[in-house]
């Protein structure tokens, strides 16, 4: 039997599975890491934390393993996206990764588009500058860390970086290299244009592969630390996005994911890379040669779910927490919850928006919050589900993964708010699915990914919406989409107080 490992790199963890030729999960580790958030709007991460958390991950996944190590043919990687680590000429990381989840960047947002025009931005990159990419961190630190900057000789992406250390190879690839605002994501290359607009030197951009090529072996040193051989062959992998949809199946026009992990995407496959969104939504290049997905993006998705229980739940577990929402009826008895906690995304590109819960009483428990939490999560995933419709997107059924698609409620809230068919999927881990669907396909175990996403995604349930909660939901979600009008302001007079 033939094995091969997918790796995510996600926020919260990394999530590394073992996988056997028949499609099977062998063996599954997850190992977390903290973020840092030294001001307000700002996230960080030690890459280092990645590669030794990755380290111990496969050591012990490779002690459980009862096979023979030679038989794990590939290898590969699904990362969450946009972060910046900066190397220097010895491939020293110059300072923490700034994620895609930091907001500081909004000057460097607006300086983009005064230098390279908002149209021609859309027709390079197909994507509008938001505080989240990478070009803009580029830019903060260049701006702000000069003497540091001077230093930098590439700019690595987070599971490129982890793959650096695990084979010694720089590379990066076109799906995350799509979130830069670098690429020309419809030419695949890098944009000369919008480095020379910036005095950056092109160099300080990885060489492009495609996700399922192979680019190496790992080194003795990770090999010896980890148990795996050092023959292992080492694939290029795709942003938890691309891989996310590789490992649900979203393959062909006409199929949507929800995913909900520390953000929460709602995901669209896309043959042509000429369709006009008007920067609404992101356009990038998919896991598949040649191919697109078009998303939208709830910065804080699952995360609201988790600042939830830190801050007032902190010693139960995530079902214990939400144990009983079942009974909480639809509207959680009037309390409605906005996801704001890092500012937004999509609809609204808002550094400065945050979150509320709006209609509190004395008689709300804690169950009606964390219903209320759900929901609100779920009504932003679906201003990005109206965005596709209004486009002419027909949308009746969508698979749902993440850390989210763990509990039935929510799955069925989905459902019911989104008013389509909702598929759980029996692992939820199609981030890690899709990044062992690449290592498979690199290594020749079929001749498409379709073939092997076939036998590697197996669907567990089907949520129907249920009619009765579909109406009430259309009529709270129009309250929902008032709350962002209403305190957008009152926000912004907020933010000097913040830390
Ligand atoms: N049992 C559960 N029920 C509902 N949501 C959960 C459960 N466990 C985890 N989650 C949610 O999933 C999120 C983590 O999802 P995951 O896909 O692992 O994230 P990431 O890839 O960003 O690290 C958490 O923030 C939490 O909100
Ligand atoms: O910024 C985006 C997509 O544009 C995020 O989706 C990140 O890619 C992080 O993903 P998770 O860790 O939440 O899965």
């Amino acid at each position: 039997m033939k094995y091969v490992i997918g790796i995510d790199l996600g926020t919260s963890a990394v999530k590394l599975i073992l996988i056997n030729q028949t499609g099977t999960i062998v063996e599954e580790v997850s190992k977390s890491y903290p973020l840092i958030h030294e001001k307000s709007g700002y996230s960080e991460q030690e890459p280092e934390q990645w590669v030794e958390k990755t380290r111990e991950g496969l050591a012990e996944l490779v002690n459980k393993f009862n096979g023979n190590v030679t038989d794990i043919e590939g290898i590969s990687y699904s990362g969450q996206m946009h972060g910046l680590v900066l190397l220097d000429e010895s491939h020293s990381v110059l300072r923490n990764a700034i994620l895609w989840n930091d907001v500081r960047t909004t000057a460097q947002c607006k300086q983009i588009y005064d230098v390279v025009g908002k149209e021609r931005l859309l027709d390079i990159t197909k994507n509008p500058a938001l505080e989240g990419f990478t070009l803009p961190k580029i830019l903060w630190v260049k701006e702000n860390e000069p003497e540091l900057f001077a230093k930098a000789s590439v700019f690595l992406l987070p599971k490129d970086y982890l793959r650096y250390r695990m084979t010694g190879k720089i590379h990066s690839e076109y799906s995350d290299a799509a979130g830069t605002l670098l690429l020309n994501v419809g030419e695949k290359k890098w944009s000369t244009e919008i480095c020379q607009l910036f005095e950056l030197n092109e160099e300080l951009c990885p060489p492009l592969v495609e996700s399922h090529e192979c680019v190496g072996t790992l080194t003795d040193e990770f090999a010896h630390q980890t148990g795996l051989s050092p023959e292992t062959k080492v694939f290029a992998g795709g942003a938890d996005n691309a891989c996310g949809a590789i490992g649900a199946g979203i393959l062909t026009e006409g199929t949507t994911l929800c995913s909900v992990g520390t953000s929460g995407v709602v995901l669209s496959y896309e043959e042509r890379n000429d369709r006009d969104f008007a920067g609404k939504v992101h356009y990038f290049n998919h896991g598949k040669e040649n191919a697109f997905y078009t998303m939208g993006v709830t910065l804080a998705a699952g995360y609201s779910l988790s600042w939830f229980k830190e801050v007032f739940a902190e010693h139960e577990s995530f079902e214990q927490l939400l144990d009983g929402i079942d009974e909480v009826p639809v509207g959680a008895n009037g309390l409605l919850f906005t996801p704001y906690l890092a500012g937004e995304r999509t609809p609204h590109a808002d550094p400065t928006i945050r979150a509320s819960f709006i209609g509190m009483e004395g008689a709300h428990t804690k169950k009606d919050f964390a219903r209320a939490v759900l929901e609100g999560i779920t009504f932003s995933l679906h201003e990005s589900i109206e965005i596709f419709r209004e486009s002419g997107k027909v949308i009746e059924q969508i698979t749902s993964i993440g850390g989210g698609a763990k509990n039935e409620t929510w799955l069925q809230i989905q459902a019911d708010i989104f008013n389509a068919k909702v598929v759980k999927l029996q692992s939820e881990q199609g981030p890690g699915i899709g990044a062992a669907i690449l290592a498979a396909y690199g290594a020749g175990w079929s001749s498409t990914l379709q073939e092997i996403a076939d036998l590697f995604v197996q669907q567990a349930n089907v949520y129907e919406p249920i009619a009765e909660n579909v109406e009430k939901y259309k009529e709270l979600f129009s309250l929902y989409q008032d709350v962002y009008k209403q305190t957008k302001e009152l926000n912004e007079g907020l933010s000097k107080f913040r830390r």
